[in-house]
Order: structure tokens, then sequence, then C-alpha cells
């Protein structure tokens, strides 16, 4: 997804919020929106969500499903958690079959299942923070856009954030959080864009120099290479590039196929210091640099 030259004010005649930002979001990537109180990262994460349109420049390759979650869940409405899921489920595309296998699976996952029955209103902040996260995530989302996802949950429940954000990015999605807490040192691997002024300036991490680095060379199947370099990035490790898929020999094209994914041995090695072991076949390799 790319922002290009994107103005926006709220009203004719006010100021404007955003005044000319121009950026870049690719699959597997997250990134994280860090500024003061009021400089407009809220504002940024509407734009990049699609709630909010610019008043000028455009937003381009936004993926089909974004997940948004806003900093205060809209508890209001008088529905359940199971009717309002179900239905959220449902607006994303979703048939009911798929909605209702979604529901379960992510009430599950939050720990919402004592609560499926309460009406959104009787849901305490944490509670009601874990349904907004459980509506973004019913349909994969290519985009998650997370604002201040932190706000009042438990310390217990904080964890599940970066597990959320993890499992967009093993799936080729990418995500944008936003941050006044400090809480995305949970987030090795992400990018930070500072909003200030009405503009968003990338943080460029150079590195210690003093401090030797070593070049790993992985080899994964071709489907898994998406997935692979998000973990990789989301545990901090700087990846390098990814090249193409090698072509089998001819003497490999007319052995026994290989072993199918599940069988397969895991893509990324236990830690970062052990090369995989043997060339590549049909997998792409790539570098990956701590
Ligand atoms: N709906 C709105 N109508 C008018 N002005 C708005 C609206 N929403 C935000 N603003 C203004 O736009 C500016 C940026 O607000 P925004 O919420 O994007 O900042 P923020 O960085 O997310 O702040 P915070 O960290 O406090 O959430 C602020 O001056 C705010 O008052």
């Amino acid at each position: 997804m790319r922002l290009e030259n994107v103005r926006l004010r709220y009203g004719r005649g006010g100021p404007w919020v955003l005044r000319g930002v121009t950026a870049r979001l690719d699959p597997g990537e997250v990134a994280v929106a860090l500024g003061r109180n009021g400089a407009g990262k809220s504002t940024l994460l509407q734009l990049c969500a699609g709630v909010l349109r610019p008043v000028r420049g455009r937003v381009v390759d936004r993926p089909r499903h974004v997940g948004w979650v806003p900093e205060r869940f809209p508890a209001d409405q008088p529905f359940t958690v199971t009717r309002y899921l179900t239905a959220m489920g449902r607006v994303a595309g979703l048939g009911r079959a798929d909605a209702d296998r979604a529901v379960d699976r992510w009430t599950d996952r939050l720990g919402l299942i004592p609560f499926r029955g309460v009406r959104l209103p009787d849901l305490s902040k944490g509670t009601a923070q874990k349904v907004g996260l459980a509506q973004a995530m019913l349909r994969t989302p290519g985009l998650l856009v997370l604002d201040e996802p932190w706000e009042g949950l438990d310390s217990a429940a904080r964890g599940l954030v970066p597990e959320l954000i993890d499992e967009v990015l093993a799936d080729g999605g990418a995500v944008l959080v936003s941050d006044h807490r400090g809480e995305t040192v949970r987030l090795p691997g992400a990018r930070h864009w500072t909003v200030a002024d009405g503009l968003v300036t990338e943080e460029t991490t150079t590195g210690d120099p003093a401090v030797a680095v070593a070049v790993v060379e992985v080899a994964v199947p071709a489907a898994r290479v998406a997935g692979t370099v998000a973990r990789l990035r989301a545990d901090g490790h700087h990846v390098l590039r990814v090249r193409e898929p090698t072509v089998p020999p001819a003497s490999a094209a007319a052995s026994p196929p290989p072993a199918p994914a599940a069988a397969s041995p895991p893509p990324v090695p236990p830690s970062a210091g052990e090369p995989a072991g043997g060339p590549a076949r049909s997998g792409r390799t790539g570098e990956v640099a701590r």
C-alpha cells in the first residue's frame, strides 16, 4: 500500500492535519506510528484503513481485506458479542457457516467464550477491546490497522496483540499500529514512522558499526517465503534479499516428489546462527542478517 502526497484536514478552512504524506508499506511488514498527542497518528491510521479519504493525494494498492481496530471500541451497540461478531463476519464477506466458524475460533482465542451472550454495553473496557480485535481478525486481513491496541488490556491480554500481528504477517499481510506507551518494544522488527508537523518520517536504524554482523542463507519452500520473511523481520532480523526460486536439476526432477509441506522441516532454523543445511531445490533462498 502506498500513500502518495496525502493531505487531510477536518472541514474546509481547518488546519491541515496531514500535509503531504508519502509512505509505503509492503506485505509482510509492520510499521509503528509514533508521535506526540494530537500529531495525527489516528488520522493517518484511519486514512490507511480507508475509514477517512484524503482531501488531496491518494492511497493506492490498499489490500482488499482490511482489519481496523479503533482506539476506542464503539461498545454502545445493543448486540451480544456473538451477534455482533457474526454480523461483522458477514459484513467482511464471509458466508454464514464461515462466519460462525470464525466467531467460534476468535472468541476462543481471545478468551471471549464466557462473554458471548453479553451485550456490548455491559462489557468491561478490556473485554470490549478484545471484541474489537476479534472483529478485525474474523477474515484474515491483508492489512491490519491497530490504533493503540494495548489500551485497556490487562497485562496477560497485551501479549495477544503481537501474536495477532505475527499471524497477519505470516499470512503475507501488512500491519500498521500506533503506540504512545512504548508497547511496540514487543515488535522488534517493526519500521518506525514518526508523525510530526503533518508529515511522516521514517527512522532508519543503521545499526551499531562496532557490532559484527553475520549473513545466514536460508532455503525455504517457495510457498512459505512471505511468512518466513515476516517472521524473521518480526524477530528483529534484517532480511537482505529474496532470490527467485531455483529449478531443480534434471536428475532431481526425475526423483520422487518432495514430501508435503506439513512433513517438511521447519523453514526457519531454530537459531539465526545456524544456516539451513543443503542447497535450495524448489524453494527460494534469502539472506538474513541480525
Ligand atoms: N473528527 C475530528 N474533527 C476535527 N478535528 C479532529 C478530528 N479528529 C482529530 N482531529 C484533530 O486532528 C489532529 C490530529 O488528531 P489525531 O487524533 O489524529 O492525533 P493523534 O496523534 O492520534 O493523537 P492522540 O495520541 O492523542 O490519539 C488533532 O488536532 C485533533 O484535534
